[in-house]
Parts: C-alpha cells; structure tokens; sequence
C-alpha cells in the first residue's frame, strides 16, 4: 500500500504499531457466527491474536479492511481529514476494497492470516536458507522469509512431476503468496530435477464418466491453472535447479525472470507425446524466440541446454551450479528490498497489455489439448511411458 499519508504517519508517530495493531480487529469481534465460513473467520480472527511476530503496518492494514469489509460491507463513513493520517490510511485501505462483497473480503482475510501465520512461524523458527516443510501442502514446501516467499516442488523421487494434487497446492500457494507480506516469489524443485511436468499417471485415474470426462476435467484443471500464473500480481520468479520438462517449461514464458543452473535443461515433447502445447508457449514462446526456434522446441521437441535457452531469451541468466543457489539467492535478496509496490505496479503495467490476449490463448490450448488427450497417439505414449518403453 504505497500511501504516503501513512508512511508519514509512521516516521511522525512512534506508537503507530498500537494504532493500527490486532486490537482493532478484536474490537468488532463480538458478532456471532451463523455460518461455516463464519466461524473460518472467527477462527482467523482469533489466530490473528496468537501471532508471535508483527507482521508489519501494510498487512495490518490489509486485515483492518478485509475485517471492515467482511462485517460491515463496503466503506461508508466521511473521509478522515488530510491532518488525520492514521485514520485516513484506515479508510484509504477500506475504501479500496470497493464493493467487493463481504463473503469474498472474510475469505480473503482467512486466506491471509493463514498464509500469514504459516510464514511468520516458518521465519521466526527457521535458520536462513533452511527450508522447512509446511505442514499445509503435501507436494510442496512454501517459506517465506527475507521479503521472499518460496515455493519448492517437493517430490523429489519422481522428478517433481506435477501430479493433481500438486497442481492444486501450487495455485493455493500462489494465491496464498499474492496476499502475504513478501515482495517476490519464487519457484523451484527439491532434488536433481526442477520438474518433469504432468505426472502422466494423472491420465490413469479415470472417472465413472470415462476417458471423455477425464478430459474435460483435466482442461478445465489445466486452465485454471496456467490462469494462476497469468494473473499473479507480484515479480514471480523460476530458480530452474536442473532438467525441466513439458508444463514445468511452457509456464516459464509467464515468469517475469528465471534463472537456471547450467545442469538444467529445457524439453517440451509435446509431439512425442501425442500432445499439443499449453501453458500460453503457442504464444509466448513465438514472441521470445521468434516462430524458428518455437517450433523447433514445441513442434520437433528439441531439448536446450541452459545455454541456449538463454540465448533465445526464455532464460535470464545462467549460473554454474556450484554457485547457482548462492548467487541467485544474493540477487533475490537485493530484489526483494526494492519498494514492493513499485515493483507490483510496474508487473501491472507489463502484464495488464497483455493480460486479455493470455487468458485466450491458455483457452485455446486447454481446448485443442482436450481433444488431444482422446488420441491415440496421445494414450500410446502414455502407455508406452507406464510400460517404460520410453524414457525420453
Ligand atoms: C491435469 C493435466 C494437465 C496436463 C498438462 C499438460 C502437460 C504436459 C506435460 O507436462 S508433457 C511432459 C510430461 N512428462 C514426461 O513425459 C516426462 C516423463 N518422464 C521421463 O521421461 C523420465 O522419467 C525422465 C526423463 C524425466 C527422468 O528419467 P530417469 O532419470 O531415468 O528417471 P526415472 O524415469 O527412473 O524417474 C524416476 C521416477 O519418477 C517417475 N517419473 C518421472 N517423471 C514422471 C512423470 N512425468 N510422470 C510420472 N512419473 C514420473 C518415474 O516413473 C520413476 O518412478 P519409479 O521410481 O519407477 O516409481
């Protein structure tokens, strides 16, 4: 919240942490809950109390709007005075929410307090650069600490494959990291791979509507799930700690850095796999490496080396791994001190042009890769995968 009454406010009055601080939202406490998601709110409410490291002036007054909004609908009382900075940045953070409706502003506070109380636990107990598994994602580690949230694919035996859960877990976490208190994030893989895209035992569960329901399902999945990176707000940022495959690749067009060890590499197999591409690459990849080289990769499948890849502009930099973590964590940190909502903004400017024409693109391809999935050419490879016929 870059509102210069507040900052001012917080050089010229010391004690702002009690003006702005969880009394304000126990005040109102005493309604009583008639519903479930009432009571998730109470809970939130309540958690908020418990919390062992003040999370900061902006998210509380973030919880200050959404628990105004959540209980007394949109803001309507007279604007503060120019002269009374610390209420007119409580109204400014109110009035912003605008209409949005009260159930979403009490969902939206339980969503923040628990990202809020899972990164301030992790960076109150956890030693710098030291990961600790969240106990809220089985496919995941999420930490947050330093103004940056991570998120770390978590299955290293089989190669951080993208099973249905952890497309699930990684828009949670991503929509958890668009409302916490971090500047940037970061996504990465545990173990000798950053991912080996969809876990293609995801085609073997098939629903009592059949393989056709199967499909549908899986592009609706998959639709949502490239729209998460689309629509994510703050500088998102790949760490790509070795091999990359299929969706893992494709999504990096929608990164707004990524930075590779010179282990990694960069393999989109779609033809091999009867399939078509996804994750917007029809799009993004054209406009980064012009249609050549997007062919080569997304039609023939050609792997790049990390080298490549960043001759061609789908990576930022490359680093030798002996030093990949050191290095690209010194530069996260010095990115993640830079003004937030600078950067947020700046995101917006980029993305927002471009934004429209994303979400149509990740339509189209859900919608020719439903298609894709009922081919034979599509089930063979699956097939010939679970057989280990191939290995590629
Ligand atoms: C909701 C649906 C949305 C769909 C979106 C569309 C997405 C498309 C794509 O992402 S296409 C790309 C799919 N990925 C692949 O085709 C890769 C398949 N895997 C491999 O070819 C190899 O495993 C390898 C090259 C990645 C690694 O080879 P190797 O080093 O020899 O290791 P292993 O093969 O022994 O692998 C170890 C272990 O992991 C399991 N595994 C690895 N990748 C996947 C995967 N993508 N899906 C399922 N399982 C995978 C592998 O089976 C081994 O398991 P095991 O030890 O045998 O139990």
């Amino acid at each position: 919240m870059a509102n210069p009454a507040w900052r001012l406010a917080q050089r010229s009055c010391p004690s702002h942490l009690q003006v702005v601080s969880f009394p304000v939202v126990q005040l109102h406490m005493n309604r009583t809950a008639m519903r479930a998601s009432q009571k998730d709110f109470e809970n939130a409410v309540n958690q908020v109390k418990l919390l062992k490291k003040d999370p900061g002036n902006e998210v509380k007054l973030k919880l200050y709007a959404l628990y105004k909004q959540a209980t007394e609908g949109p803001c309507d009382m007279p604007k503060p005075g120019v002269f009374d900075l610390i209420n007119k940045a409580k109204w400014d953070a109110w009035n912003t929410l605008g209409t949005l409706p009260k159930e979403t502003a009490r969902q939206n506070y339980v969503d923040l307090v628990s990202s809020l109380s899972s990164s301030l636990e992790s960076s109150s107990q956890v030693e710098p650069g030291t990961d600790r598994k969240s106990t809220a994602y089985e496919t995941l580690m999420v930490t947050s600490e330093d103004g940056i949230t991570k998120i770390t694919l978590n299955r290293p035996a089989k190669k951080n494959a993208i099973n249905i859960e952890m497309y699930h877990e990684i828009m949670r976490a991503l929509k958890a990291a668009s409302k916490d208190d971090s500047s940037i994030t970061v996504l990465t893989g545990n173990g000798d791979y950053y991912s080996s895209g969809n876990d293609l035992t995801n085609f073997t569960d098939i629903p009592p509507g059949g393989v056709e329901e199967k499909a549908k399902n899986s592009a609706i999945l998959l639709r949502e799930f490239v729209g998460c990176f689309i629509d994510f707000p703050k500088p998102l940022i790949a760490m790509v700690n070795g091999p990359a495959v299929g969706i893992s690749v494709t999504i990096l067009g929608l990164f707004d850095a990524v930075y590779a060890s010179d282990r990694a590499t960069f393999h989109t197999p779609f033809s091999h796999l009867g399939q078509s591409p996804e994750g917007c690459s029809s799009y993004t990849f054209l406009k980064i490496m012009g249609p050549a080289k997007a062919t080569e990769m997304l039609v023939f499948g050609k792997k790049l080396t990390a080298g490549e890849a960043c001759a061609q502009g789908l990576v930022t930099e490359v680093f030798p791994d002996s030093t990949f973590q050191k290095e690209v964590w010194t530069r996260l940190k010095a990115f993640a001190k830079l003004p937030p909502n600078a950067m947020r903004i700046s995101k917006e400017v980029i993305r927002n042009r471009e934004k429209e024409k994303l979400h149509a693109v990740n339509a189209e391809e859900c919608s020719v890769l439903q298609e894709r999935w009922l081919s034979d050419e599509c089930m063979n490879a699956v097939v010939n995968f679970l057989s280990r016929k191939s290995n590629l």
